[in-house]
């Protein structure tokens, strides 16, 4: 038969719609099972059912009753001395006592324990956070779209305003009235027997609805990042600290009980005694249930009154017992469901608290019960971990609170009007005030967040300074003041610094997040530490910074305003990252890491160290960075992913040093060096070469390195690799073509004017033919790559286009073919190098089209230079291709017109470099 409880409930339904009529269908109890063994013994046997007693007492119009229902399937559990009796006792609520005033002692009781403060609109929590008029529009719509999205379908097509005038309806009726009481209150036996399939239509209701929502929600994908399952009653709001996450949930407890559909909700205060915690959640939650929701009532207040200890209980007992349970006995009524918000999760205390929270809130509704849960936090990594486990399986819906520049704008505006139109003072200043671009550079500053902009405002706002002294503080960040401008944010930002573990670990990490741009896995490798090592240690930060799942990607701060803080220690204190002593340490990380040898996954950021450095004062405090700055490796230097076309930094450093009375003379010539090799090594890009005006030593390594560098367009950093010359060695030979200064006399390098040699080019082109031939023999014909030390350095540099070894040894034979092409064009003719020709495998021309058909190309032609024609090679290789007929008019390869165009191309464009560059024009190239 029903349960006691739920026929009850019946009766408090007629009683809210003013009923006075009620049909009960009492059936027999059934015998009860035997309780559990005690010790070693066993169990007894269940008992003889007996038919329920029970007798009523109905004053209709005062609606009281006595009732005295006796279950005496539990009462059989008396006889058997059970462990779980309580506990079975407890986990189905049985009436066992007369009821006066039916139903209200459970909700006095709840009145008497639960954390009245943690509701929305409680006195204590006066003034709530809420939105600013026209802000987080979209966001609350969509929160709402969400939340009401099974009970009337319709609501999620309608547009904003509909949705909107439907919420305006009886703005002051708390209580919801079923709309299908009536029907629904047809006799138990018809609810007994139409359970099962009421339950199954219940869910296809659920998941078409669902369905439905989904094709509507559509334009809420981008913010609703969760998956979207057909049985999702939870929905994670989460943002950063003080992005204006409690004010949306405010905002939304008020929409949503003018809605009518408003269950209850729970706003978490960090260290305040009850609503710091935990131990009252579900029984707030649950006395408000029962005064918002009749059809509740009755069930809550008898379990609280069969049981008042379970306020006290677990909150798994307290979250299944005050909140599953009685509405699961409504399961299958049609009800639409109500909505509970729970705020500010991360402020309980216990992390597992919380945990347990989250696992008892999904534990509630794993079945269909017309309850919807909206729970707002900080993406803080352990609550990450709950949804995301397997407890969740992707059942929830997350929502991020993003950053809005527009909001805080529209905000900012209107609360300078405000308190231009409210402050004695400011009758004399013009409008607008402040002027659009200080309201620009303050909604900036923002991040697009609201703490920083309620912050200030807050500080403007007083009424004992004028507005304008007040905003001025703000905006220099350095005024005496600007510190108590930000009191309540330092507050914000301190409690999340203080309650991070491992403090002193975190202070080199935030000093370089708050400098450089790096991802979690550069702060491992910069520091030494082990792999994920910063990712655990920024676990308690996520609210302040944003640590992106992938190691590779850039850790940044939520919000601009955090990283001010740092940097000033009247705010930060302890934790500030801007000190002198802080940057070195920094700094010398840094140099220790620049100073190793290259690695694949590296950090590019030496254009930013060396501004960084170059900001610090040259003092002698620095002194223990100078040999650093001397044993940066080269590689690192002149890494084209640090440089792209500017050594404005090199400048910088340089002038840096020379300010440093302690600074090592060689330290201050090596840099100066290296800012002469970049302008030589970028000129081809920026078309600017460094004046070398009548200087020249033309021995052939330099002349060599021009035609490598502006002739055939490659990069400095390839040249010790491909052509096994040292560091070392290619600074001396290129920094011969610039003036040195020893002691004080302008030392002028040998003049010794000299043709430029076309043998220099062949002796280039024969180099390249060595160089393609032994990496054809080191890899075992391209099988083994990584036996290329041209496929590793191409990979390591550009692996995030050239997927693998195997393609960068293509792609470095590739490059070999096609500068041999054009050396050999350069060439006079040469039975060497025509020899040398013959020792190129096929199968390396062939690895790319384009190589081979160059190659071709250019060969035929220098070929023809020669006084008796042979063209061997050519049929050998065209006999070699894959595939002959295909080769010869290859749509891939480009014309031989367009060969011709190159090449002239490059040799004008060389012989412009050496013009521009002031070497003599015997230097030039005539094809
Ligand atoms: N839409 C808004 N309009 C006006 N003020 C807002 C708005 N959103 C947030 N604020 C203000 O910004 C400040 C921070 O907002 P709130 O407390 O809601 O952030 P939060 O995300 O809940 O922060 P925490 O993570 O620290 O709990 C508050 O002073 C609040 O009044």
């Amino acid at each position: 038969s029903m349960p006691a409880d739920l026929r009850q409930s019946r009766v408090a339904q007629a009683r809210a719609s003013g009923r006075q009529t009620m049909v009960n269908h009492i059936g027999g109890g059934r015998g009860g099972t035997g309780g559990d063994g005690h010790g070693n013994g066993s169990g007894g046997s269940g008992g003889h059912g007996m038919g329920p007693s029970l007798s009523f007492d109905i004053s209709v119009g005062h609606f009281t009753m006595h009732n005295n229902v006796h279950d005496n399937e539990n009462s059989n559990r008396q006889n058997a001395v059970g462990r779980d009796a309580l506990h079975d006792s407890r986990s189905v609520p049985f009436i066992h006592q007369n009821i006066h005033h039916y139903g209200n002692r459970g909700i006095d009781i709840l009145h008497h324990t639960v954390a009245l403060d943690a509701i929305h609109d409680s006195a204590e929590s006066f003034p709530q956070p809420r939105c600013h008029p026209d802000t987080r529009t979209k966001m609350l719509r969509d929160l709402r779209r969400w939340a009401l999205r099974e009970m009337d379908p319709e609501l999620d097509t309608d547009s904003e305003s509909d949705v909107q005038s439907d919420f305006k309806s009886d703005v002051n009726s708390e209580a919801y009235v079923p709309s299908d009481f009536e029907s629904d209150l047809h006799s138990d036996a018809d609810v007994q027997s139409n359970s099962e399939s009421d339950l199954h239509s219940d869910a296809d209701v659920q998941s078409n609805s669902e369905s439905d929502v989904m094709d509507s929600e559509s334009n809420m994908q981008s913010d609703c990042d969760g998956p979207a399952d057909s049985y999702t009653n939870i929905l994670w709001l989460y943002g950063p600290a003080g992005s204006g996450k409690s004010a949306i949930m405010q905002t939304l407890a008020s929409q949503l009980r003018n809605a009518r559909r408003f269950g209850g909700s729970f706003f978490f205060k960090r260290g305040h005694a009850t609503r710091g915690n935990a131990k009252t959640l579900f029984a707030t939650i649950a006395y408000q249930l029962a005064l918002a929701v009749p059809w509740l009532h009755t069930s809550i207040s008898q379990i609280v009154e069969n049981d008042p200890s379970v306020v006290v209980r677990s909150i798994a007992v307290q979250a299944k017992t005050l909140i599953s349970d009685p509405c699961r006995f409504h399961a299958h009524e049609n009800y639409d469901p109500v909505i509970i918000l729970i705020d500010g999760l991360d402020e309980c205390e216990g992390h597992e608290v919380q945990e347990e929270i989250l696992r008892a809130i999904q534990h509630s509704s794993k079945h269909p019960i017309p309850l919807r849960f909206i729970v707002a936090s900080r993406p803080e990594v352990h609550i990450c971990e709950v949804f995301d486990s397997a407890v969740y399986g992707g059942s929830y819906r997350s929502f991020n609170v993003e950053q809005s520049f527009k909001d805080v704008c529209k905000y900012l505006c209107d609360e300078f009007s405000r308190i231009h139109r409210e402050h004695r003072t400011m009758v004399n200043i013009p409008l607008p005030w402040p002027s659009p671009d200080v309201v620009w550079r303050l909604v900036q500053k923002s991040s697009g967040h609201f703490i920083y902009a309620a912050t200030i405002i807050r500080f403007i706002d007083d009424k004992n300074y004028r507005p304008t002294e007040r905003l001025a503080v703000v905006q220099n960040r350095h005024s005496a003041g600007s510190g108590s401008a930000f009191d309540a944010l330092d507050q914000l930002y301190m409690a999340v610094l203080c309650s991070a573990p491992r403090q002193s670990e975190l202070i080199p990490i935030m000093c370089a997040i708050a400098h450089f741009q790096l991802a979690a896995g550069d702060i491992d490798q910069l520091f030494g530490l082990a792999e994920g090592e910063t990712r655990l240690l920024l676990r308690g930060l996520h609210s302040v910074l944003n640590v992106p799942q992938d190691d590779k990607d850039k850790i940044v701060s939520h919000h601009a305003s955090f990283l001010d803080f740092l940097d000033n220690p009247d705010r930060s204190g302890n934790f500030c990252v801007g000190t002198l002593t802080h940057q070195i340490s920094l700094a010398r990380s840094l140099l220790h890491h620049y100073g190793a040898p290259l690695q694949r996954r590296r950090l590019c950021l030496l254009p930013h160290l060396i501004d960084f450095i170059a900001s610090l004062p040259p003092s002698d405090a620095v002194a223990e960075l100078l040999p650093l700055i001397g044993s940066i490796n080269p590689d690192r230097i002149f890494d084209p992913k640090q440089y792209k076309s500017e050594h404005a930094h090199f400048r910088a450093i340089i002038l840096w040093l020379k300010n440093i009375p302690s600074a090592p003379a060689d330290v201050i010539q090596l840099w100066e060096d290296y800012e002469f090799m970049l302008s030589i090594d970028i000129a081809y890009r920026t078309r600017h070469a460094p004046p070398v005006e009548h200087i020249i030593s033309p021995n052939p390594e330099l002349f060599s390195i021009l035609l490598w560098l502006w002739f055939l367009c490659r990069r400095l950093w390839e040249l010790p690799t491909t052509l096994d010359l040292t560091w070392t060695d290619l600074r001396t030979t290129l920094c011969s073509l610039r003036p040195r200064f020893v002691g004080d006399e302008h030392a002028v390098p040998i003049h010794q004017p000299q043709r430029a040699s076309p043998w220099t080019a062949r002796d280039l082109a024969l180099q390249l033919i060595h160089r393609m031939v032994k990496n054809h023999i080191d890899t075992n014909g391209g099988v083994n790559s990584s036996a290329s030390r041209d496929a590793v350095l191409l990979y390591n540099e550009y692996h995030s286009f050239i997927c693998n070894l195997e393609d960068a040894y293509a792609s470095s034979q590739y490059r070999h073919g096609r500068d041999i092409s054009y050396l050999v064009r350069l060439s006079p003719p040469c039975p060497i190098l025509y020899r040398e020709l013959w020792s190129i495998p096929p199968s390396e021309i062939w690895s790319s089209w384009p190589s081979g058909n160059t190659l071709i190309h250019h060969v035929s032609k220098w070929l023809m230079s020669f006084p008796d024609l042979v063209m061997d090679p050519i049929t050998f290789w065209q006999r070699a291709a894959p595939n002959h007929d295909y080769c010869c008019i290859s749509r891939l390869s480009p014309s031989m017109e367009v060969e011709e165009i190159f090449l002239r191309e490059r040799v004008r464009s060389y012989n412009d470099m050496i013009a521009k560059s002031h070497l003599p024009d015997s230097f030039k190239f005539i094809l």
